[in-house]
């Protein structure tokens, strides 16, 4: 009986086997890189670590919600940026970053996330993939805001439909919102998985 508990529990409250695996993108400069060791680091408000531009990937470990997550951040330069798609079909969520601040840019990061948003619901996925947007740097004085980016980037359609799409207003430097974020992205992954493990058992 003893044993039939233990194996019962290790079944019901064991973490997860597998680490889930998200990547990281958005236009250069848009503070991914900081993020990732702002997470990782567990570091408090005001302290940044330094960073230059990234090229090719970093790629960290760390927990959220006690689940193991492998996080590769990628370059965000023009250049780079056709690279991205190859991680699509690898991961188990997707980390968009803007530099909110930027309006210069804002046409261009809505070009990317449609661009996104097409790679994400076609090939396997088929929108299965959580996306998270961080609406970065809302420190800086004049930064865009949740219902304005919202208008700026033009989403709609079937993925936010779906659910599987959050904004996220942060501020790696105030540490505000990262947390909430990679929380949400976490939770939306398990039940993916869930959804999927469901309709494995069905299908048995
Ligand atoms: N004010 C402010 N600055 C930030 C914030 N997050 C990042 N930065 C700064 O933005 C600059 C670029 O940050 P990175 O993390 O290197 O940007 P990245 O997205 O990794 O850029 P690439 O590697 O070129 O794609 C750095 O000077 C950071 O210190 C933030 O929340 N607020
Ligand atoms: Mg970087």
């Amino acid at each position: 009986m003893g044993q039939l508990l233990t194996s019962l529990s290790g079944i019901f409250f064991s973490k997860p086997e597998m680490d889930f695996k998200l990547v990281m993108i958005g236009l250069d400069s848009a503070g991914k890189t900081t993020i990732l060791y702002k997470m990782k680091l567990d570091q408090p408000a005001n302290t940044l670590v330094s960073t230059a531009p990234t090229i090719g990937y970093n790629l960290e470990e760390f927990e959220v919600k006690n689940v193991k997550i492998k996080v590769w951040d990628l370059s965000g330069q023009e250049r780079m940026r056709h690279a991205w798609k190859y991680y699509f079909e690898t991961v188990n969520g997707v980390i968009f970053v803007i530099d909110s601040a930027d309006r210069a840019r804002i046409n261009d990061v809505r070009d990317e996330l449609h661009q996104i948003l097409g790679e994400l619901m076609g090939g396997n996925n088929c929108g299965v993939v959580p996306l998270l947007i961080l609406a970065n740097k809302q420190d800086v004085q004049g930064a865009l805001g949740y219902s304005e980016l919202r208008d700026s980037l033009a989403l709609c359609g079937d993925y936010e439909k779906r659910g599987r799409i959050r904004i996220q207003e942060s501020s790696a430097l105030q540490d505000k919102g990262l947390t909430e974020g990679f929380e949400w992205i976490v939770e939306e992954i398990g039940k993916v998985s869930k959804e999927g493990r469901q309709a494995a058992v069905k299908k048995l």
